[in-house]
């Protein structure tokens, strides 16, 4: 047993809600954060300075970003930086763009050394989907739809972008695509459809 927080927990790192670690802000710079997560970090709050850009907080509850109870999110899941999704976005409301500067840990793998599809699906889905909620409200993705290019290595810094293109009644029509961070390779595509909460 380990102790945090005040509470007692498993070795196994189950986690209970640990009101602290609620509150920490995940898209800020941390320790695990390559040069060029760094970089492109620094770059978008440059970007940011003139109010075109803003970076979205990033808290490991639902319950931060919607009203509501929320347990632990699925890409915050883990106790330990850099393991897993280490992420930060930020949003451009003129634009209809969530941007994603993303480095996917060790515990991503899938084929040896490489990112597995499905964590490349879901940075997708949240950062299209988190696009969508900032652009017109609480959303639910009904269709997902990618093309993987190129392998994604563990590691390395990936720029995900997303743009809501168009907005019919309840439908909301995404685009995103996923580049090296240096923009030279192109991982993989997207297209998707949410669709807004019925109230
Ligand atoms: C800051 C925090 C950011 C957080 C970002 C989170 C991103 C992650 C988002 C997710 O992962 S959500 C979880 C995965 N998605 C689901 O579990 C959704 C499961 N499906 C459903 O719950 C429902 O099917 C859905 C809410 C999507 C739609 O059901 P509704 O009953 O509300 O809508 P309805 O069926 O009446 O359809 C409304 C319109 O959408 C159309 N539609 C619905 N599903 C469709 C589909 N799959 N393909 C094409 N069109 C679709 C439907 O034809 C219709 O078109 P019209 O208005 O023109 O008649």
């Amino acid at each position: 047993m380990i102790r945090r927080c005040g509470r007692l927990l498993h070795k196994t790192k189950v986690r209970s809600h640990c009101p602290t670690e609620e509150l920490r802000d995940f898209g800020l710079p941390n320790a695990t954060w390559n040069k060029n997560l760094k970089d492109l970090y620094n770059k978008f709050l440059e970007l940011s300075k003139n109010g075109s850009w803003k970076r979205i907080p990033s808290h490991n509850t639902i319950a931060h970003h919607l009203q509501g109870i929320g347990k632990r999110m699925f890409l915050r899941n883990l106790d330990s930086d850099g393991l897993g999704f280490e992420y930060c976005m930020f949003y451009n409301k003129d634009e209809r763009r969530m941007v994603c500067l993303f480095q996917p840990g060790p515990y991503l793998e899938g084929p040896p050394g490489y990112a597995h599809g499905g964590c490349i699906a879901t940075i997708i889905d949240s950062t299209a989907g988190a696009g969508a909620v900032y652009t017109c409200g609480s959303v639910m993705t009904a269709n997902l739809n990618i093309t993987y290019f190129k392998p994604v290595p563990l590691g390395c810094t990936l720029f995900v972008d997303s743009h809501v293109d168009k907005i019919e009644g309840r439908k909301v029509y995404s685009s995103c695509h996923i580049q090296s961070y240096d923009g030279v390779i192109l991982h993989a595509e997207a297209s998707a459809l949410f669709i807004k909460a019925n109230h």
